[in-house]
């Protein structure tokens, strides 16, 4: 019985990324026009969608919240669109005149896609949307607890871009999930790319499939706030972007880091918007229930708001805590609550200076965050830069709620829900992935007339060439440097030919 579902599960990938393969070869030759009409229809399914799409995703996975979730469809939807409309997919998209090149965007070929529990509707639209408006064909790959609300939306986006004209089969989704057959779409011949976003075993199993890889796993993203900051906004901010779709954003804030002489005052107005701070024993009480043993996050808590976290805990919070912050003296598993929580808990940290915050900011990075993201609120340029200089992440979140700022919403980055970590993190993207992110750019290079460029004298005395030079003379034969111009000389007239 078990080995008839798991044959029909990988009999179903592999119809899937047939039809997928089939449509994306009639895709190909669209003009740019059939496709941004494609992509506008699959937007306004989107919009139209966003609230059911988002009373499904809730129910069936019981994370987040019902107008948050509306919030992430209708920003992958509408505004994804907005960004991605102007951008050319089709034919040659950029003619450089001077350096005589042409660039020519060709698409990857069918995708698959890995759809995380935490962001499922939202995903699906924006990773149907970035790959047809570069026409590939896309099959997904839903979380065994979101098999429903994924495979809605999926249908939604496909019947709106068939409606428009996008041929049958060009996105599919996974109805009988299993690894088997998640390994199975990701390792097919006929699939091009993986578009992976999920939990970290995931994630290494689309890099280690054999195929080109974005994927996007956990993060760990200090918050540091430094004396200069607006400590309102500073607050405000935080506590919105920890309690966005109760923190199941990967771009969320994990811990404050908090310079010592502005914390008491930050504190009061953390409290104002709502943040309950845990007493020692609490604390102890709240991290057994939200991390596991092993330092992973308890699938149980991930997206859950304050309430049902200090149910479970047994402890007592008021009515209106919009998050739990836990004050930590370290990070690592002396302190369970310092990793990624994906829940409405934050860590707090004080330190002396930003020279400790800086370092504390490295250490909660190493602890699962590197090449990810980092909000600070400052109102110092040199320190932002330092900041900007010296750490291992890609998206540094100044003044705005991480959670939002981080996937575009708030700042001028890609819209997107694949952040990409970096080499840090074992991808090979370190930027909001975009429609531009799944083509092959052909490039055609003519020839260019190289400038006879006056060839760099040699030194013949004094200084330290004079020292390298009197070393080489026993080790090296001679060359006349006339020689050499001569040389160089006739190799740029033949190149000038
Ligand atoms: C912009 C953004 O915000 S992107 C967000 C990126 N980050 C995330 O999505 C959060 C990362 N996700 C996670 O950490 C986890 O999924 C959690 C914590 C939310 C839930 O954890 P869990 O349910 O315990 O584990 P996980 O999701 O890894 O997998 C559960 C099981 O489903 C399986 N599974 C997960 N995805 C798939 C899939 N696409 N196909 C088949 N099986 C899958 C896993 O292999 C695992 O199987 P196992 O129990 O046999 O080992």
């Amino acid at each position: 019985m078990e080995l008839d579902r798991d044959l029909c599960s990988l009999q179903e990938a592999r119809n899937l990324v047939r039809a997928a393969r089939e449509a994306q070869e009639a895709l190909k030759d669209f003009t740019q026009e059939q496709v941004d009409h494609i992509i506008d229809m699959m937007r306004e399914a989107g919009e139209a969608n966003a609230a059911r799409l988002a009373m499904m995703a809730v129910s069936e996975t019981e994370m987040g919240n019902y107008e948050d979730k509306c919030f992430k469809n209708y920003f992958a939807s509408r505004t994804l669109y907005d960004f991605i409309k102007p951008m050319k997919t089709v034919g040659i998209i950029r003619e450089d005149h001077e350096q005589k090149l042409w660039e020519i965007a060709e698409p990857v070929g069918v995708i698959a896609g890995i759809i995380p529990t935490t962001n499922p509707t939202s995903t699906v639209i924006y990773k149907a949307m970035i790959a047809l408006k570069s026409r590939n064909a896309i099959v997904f790959s839903p979380h065994p607890s979101a098999v429903r609300c994924t495979n809605e939306a999926a249908k939604i986006m496909h019947q709106a871009a068939v409606a428009a004209g996008a041929p049958e089969g060009v996105i599919g989704c996974i109805l009988n999930v299993s690894m088997g057959a998640t390994n199975e779409l990701m390792k097919h011949p006929n699939v091009a790319m993986i578009l992976a976003t999920g939990g970290s075993a995931l994630v290494k199993a689309a890099y280690s499939s054999g195929k080109p890889a974005l994927g996007v796993g956990p993060g760990n993203v200090p918050a540091f706030v430094e004396r200069s900051a607006d400590l309102a906004k500073a607050a405000e901010y935080i506590v919105m972007g920890k309690t966005f779709d109760n923190g199941t954003i990967c771009a969320s804030e994990q811990a404050i880091v908090a310079e010592d002489c502005i914390a008491d005052e930050l504190i009061g107005q953390l409290k104002r918007f709502g943040a309950h701070f845990l007493d020692s024993e609490d604390v102890k009480k709240v991290s057994k229930v939200v991390m596991l043993p092993n330092g992973g996050v308890n699938p149980k808590v991930v997206g859950k708001d304050p309430k049902f976290i200090a149910q479970l805990a047994g402890i007592n919070i008021p009515e209106r805590t919009r998050c739990l912050i836990a004050p930590l003296s370290g990070v690592g598993p002396q302190w369970p609550l310092s990793y990624e929580k994906l829940t409405t808990v934050l860590g707090f940290y004080r330190v002396a200076d930003w020279h400790e915050g800086c370092e504390r900011c490295f250490q909660l990075l190493e602890a699962g965050g590197v090449g990810h993201s980092l909000a600070m609120h400052s109102n110092n340029e040199e320190v932002i830069r330092e900041f900007a200089l010296k750490k291992p992440v890609n998206r540094l979140l100044i003044n705005t709620p991480a959670a939002m700022g981080g996937v575009g919403a708030t700042t001028g980055l890609a819209p997107s829900f694949t952040l990409g970590c970096g080499t840090w993190a074992g991808s090979s993207v370190s930027e909001n992935v975009t429609p531009l992110h799944l083509l092959n750019i052909k490039r055609v290079a003519w020839h260019l007339q190289i400038p006879d460029r006056k060839p760099v004298e040699p030194m013949t005395s004094g200084g330290s060439n004079e020292r390298a030079q009197t070393q080489n003379q026993s080790q090296t034969p001679q060359v006349d440097a006339r020689m050499v111009q001569e040389i160089i000389k006739q190799v740029m007239q033949h190149l000038n030919r």
